[in-house]
């Protein structure tokens, strides 16, 4: 690029920042269309947190499925997610990732950056990846070819596979492969994986993008005991490098990757701690773990 072109650049993006203001919206400046886009690297977590959500409510035709949500995230924390059905875990996801927009409440990533400017693939370009229930992998094609797929899509150079992968991005994903444990199932189609090298697979479509924030909803439901056993290692292993919220109903599985549980009733947090506190706790056993 030529000094001309940059110094021309620049004076665009000093305009930008200093009319940015001017385009904020009535509703708290929510028009996701303006915002500007935000890269990984900037999510500023100094102070110590990779996710802040403040008296957050959503309604739906007048049922408050989010009622004054407050919760906040370490950066590299591993946390559970428990509640009963219909306590407003996945409608707090779809607040998270853009999905759904809240009526009212503060949601940051990091100590800068407001959430609800921005729409669902800014978010995720930012680093929240989702992993939704079921696995959506391209079953016609191979473990690798997933994998390569999720990477270019995430930089952006749409769903063609004419690029090559450079250096770094081969890397990546060969240490993605060795992680989500499918190093030996390289060209394998993935429609022939189990359910849980599938979901695994998926796991590392996410981790491709290197995400700062992951959230996983549901992520051992229909796994054998040994598949289960397996996920929890890999969460451990991906705990610190990344920040995940996994929201779950499998106890056992819960009880051995969690340190702080929170636990989700009528849209709200119930109470939060380690697992054996919160299941001592008589709120939590009347409206959960008691039924
Ligand atoms: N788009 C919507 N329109 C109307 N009601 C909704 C909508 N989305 C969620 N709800 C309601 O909001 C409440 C919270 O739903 P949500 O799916 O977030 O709960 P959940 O904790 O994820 O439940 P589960 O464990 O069963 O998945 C439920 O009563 C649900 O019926």
């Amino acid at each position: 690029m030529t000094p001309d072109l940059m110094e021309a650049g620049s004076e665009r993006l000093q305009h930008y920042r200093e009319h940015r203001d001017e385009h904020r919206t009535e509703s708290g400046g929510r028009s996701a269309s303006m915002a500007r886009p935000v890269v990984a690297g900037e999510v500023d977590v100094t102070h110590g947190r990779i996710l802040y959500l403040e008296d957050v409510h959503v309604s739906f035709d007048g049922f408050k499925a989010i009622n004054g949500l407050n919760l906040d995230i370490a950066p590299g924390e591993l946390r559970c997610i428990i509640g009963p059905n219909g306590a407003g875990k996945t409608t707090m996801m779809d607040i998270i990732t853009g999905k759904t927009r809240p009526d009212r409440g503060t949601v940051f990533f990091g100590s800068t950056i407001d959430l609800l400017r921005y729409n669902e693939p800014q978010i995720a370009a930012m680093g929240i990846g989702r992993k939704f229930q079921k696995p959506t992998v391209f079953e016609q094609l191979t473990v690798f070819e997933n994998l390569e797929l999720a990477l270019k899509t995430h930089k952006g150079v749409g769903a063609s596979m004419r690029f090559a992968l450079n250096g770094a991005q081969k890397d990546r994903i060969a240490e993605v492969l060795h992680t989500i444990h499918l190093a030996g199932s390289v060209t394998r189609q993935a429609g022939l994986l189990s359910h849980g090298q599938k979901q695994w697979l998926e796991i590392g479509m996410l981790l491709v993008q290197e995400p700062r924030l992951l959230l996983l909803d549901e992520p051992v439901a229909g796994m054998t005991d040994e598949e289960t056993a397996r996920t929890a290692e890999l969460f451990l292993t991906l705990k610190g490098k990344h920040s995940l919220m996994v929201v779950e109903h499998d106890m056992g599985f819960i009880a051995t990757i969690s340190e702080k549980v929170t636990v989700l009733c009528d849209g709200a947090v119930l109470a939060e701690g380690p697992l054996a506190q919160v299941q001592a706790d008589e709120r939590v056993i009347e409206v959960y773990l008691g039924r």
